[in-house]
């Protein structure tokens, strides 16, 4: 399991709580905020986006992951999910997040009252269809 300090997991919840507030959900109301934590100690931020044709809604979390990934960065230990009632990640969302590693820290935080949860990404998504069930994969 990635170790994550008590200021780490701070921080994060944090970052998720506040960009929670940058939500745009005026069809659901569910506001979610998810905040990664970089190998080189910095924080990137992601909220959900809606739309009226709603099955182009982005989580928050796969925004997070696409501006990591404009941003230049490949890899990260933990991201942090805040939301009323702390949810854990969607299957979309799981499955968007293993291309980047199995061996994530995934915190989720309820809004409410700071309680979170601690799970790994490998937890929440078994047996999952990943880069080595493509043809033409060695290792
Ligand atoms: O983990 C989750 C679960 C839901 N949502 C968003 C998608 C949609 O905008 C709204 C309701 O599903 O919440 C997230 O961003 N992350
Ligand atoms: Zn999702």
């Amino acid at each position: 399991m990635v170790e994550l300090t008590a200021k780490e997991i701070e921080r994060l919840n944090q970052a998720a709580t506040l960009v929670r507030d940058q939500a745009y959900a005026p069809h659901s109301h569910f506001y979610v905020g998810a905040a990664l934590l970089m190998d080189d100690g910095e924080i990137v931020v992601g909220c959900n986006v809606e739309n009226a044709s709603y099955s182009m809604c982005l989580c928050a979390e796969r925004v997070a992951v696409s501006t990591a990934i404009s941003s230049g960065y490949r890899s990260w230990r933990a991201i942090a999910i805040a939301s009323l009632g702390g949810v854990t990640p969607c299957g979309a969302c799981r499955q968007f997040l293993s291309e980047f590693g199995f061996d994530l820290a995934v915190v989720t935080t309820d809004v409410i009252d700071g309680a979170y949860r601690i799970h790994r990404l490998d937890q929440l998504l078994p047996e999952a269809f990943d880069a080595s069930h493509l043809p033409g994969h060695t290792s």
